[in-house]
């Protein structure tokens, strides 16, 4: 085994990979939440942490983050050891849960000028931040009357307002409408273009799939699949989806359509696998015709279904 510097580094802390995990197990009572994860992110990654609800992935990040200490397994992060809760370290992470806290008796912009004297980030930062997340507008309001949304932006700018190189992100947009989860994007890839490594939670697959360089999928404690979104696409198959209005096809009849591997009903439609499409889309076409029919390839929810046994949604 190695020694340990006496100052709680695991070696030099400004290279090497952002995360280190090596073989993690954590359980609560007899519930195996984590169950042997060894992982690497190195910095600059804009990683994902996908699966099911209970899956173990905040357990896995509040090991990472140091609020947790796993039974067993290694855990590196920024090169040093985040537990027992490292000082030095804490100011060089970011973290944004999906509880975090605020003064709320103080307005946006006051509460996020607090955070930032916390970490002795300047007002300015306060002020950045504000603007990173939209919330210019909104600096005067009480953190208390803003709106979920508006609070978890808030959130979103407190886990930055310091600057930090490695940022924890726990489902981010879970609240925000559509324009703000895109301009959030926005705010994330700039990050991601300023060297910044980004450990990010999601149930939104098209999320991970446009914004994550590699995701993990967890499922009971242990990493089912990890690559970028496009390989995990790709290994999965290559299945095309036609997408059928069900009053113009029955199951019968695409069922018996060669080269169907398989079809089901989903809602108002049919949905017909298949390797080769071109003779199906024909075969539709003489049936059916091709009117409202949807041909859809492989996404990385496909990828998530797949793995997670989940119901095509
Ligand atoms: N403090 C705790 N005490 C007991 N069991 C816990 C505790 N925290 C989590 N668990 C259990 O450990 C498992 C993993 O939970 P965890 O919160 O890590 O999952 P998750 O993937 O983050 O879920 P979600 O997507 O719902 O946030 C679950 O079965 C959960 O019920």
């Amino acid at each position: 085994m190695t020694p340990t510097p006496a100052d709680g580094s695991a070696g030099d802390s400004t290279e090497g990979p952002a995360v280190v995990l090596d073989t993690i197990h954590k359980r609560y009572g007899e519930k195996r939440a984590v169950d042997g994860i060894s992982l690497t992110v190195p910095r600059g990654e804009f990683f994902g942490l996908l699966g099911p609800n209970g899956a173990g992935k905040t357990t896995l990040v509040e090991i990472m983050e140091g609020l947790r200490r796993p039974d067993s397994g290694s855990v590196t992060v920024l090169g040093r050891h985040p537990w027992p809760r490292d000082p030095e370290l804490l100011p060089r992470l970011g973290v944004q849960t999906q509880a975090s806290a605020f003064f709320v008796r103080l307005t946006a912009r006051e509460h996020l000028e607090t955070v930032a004297a916390l970490y002795k980030a300047d007002r300015e930062a306060a002020e950045r931040g504000l603007a990173a997340v939209d919330l210019t507008e909104q600096g005067d309001v009480r953190v208390d009357d803003l709106s979920g949304g508006q609070r978890q932006r808030l959130a979103i700018a407190s886990a930055l307002v310091h600057d930090p190189e490695l940022i924890f992100l726990d489902e981010p947009t879970a609240a925000l409408d559509p324009q703000a989860r895109r301009a959030l994007w926005q705010v994330l890839r700039a990050l991601k273009g300023a060297g910044r490594t980004i450990v990010y939670t999601t149930h939104h697959l098209d999320e991970a799939e446009a914004l994550c360089d590699r995701v993990a999928i967890v499922i009971d404690g242990r990493i089912v699949a990890l690559d970028t979104p496009g390989k995990l696409v790709a290994a999965s198959s290559s299945l095309t989806r036609l997408v059928v209005p069900a009053d113009r096809l029955s199951l019968t009849d695409a069922r018996a359509i060669p080269g169907v591997l398989r079809a089901t009903e989903d809602g108002d439609s049919i949905v017909l696998e298949t390797e080769d499409s071109g003779p199906v889309l024909s075969a539709v076409d003489a049936i059916a015709g091709l009117h409202g029919v949807q041909t859809r390839t492989a996404s990385l929810e496909d990828v998530y279904l797949e793995l997670t046994g989940s119901p095509q949604a």
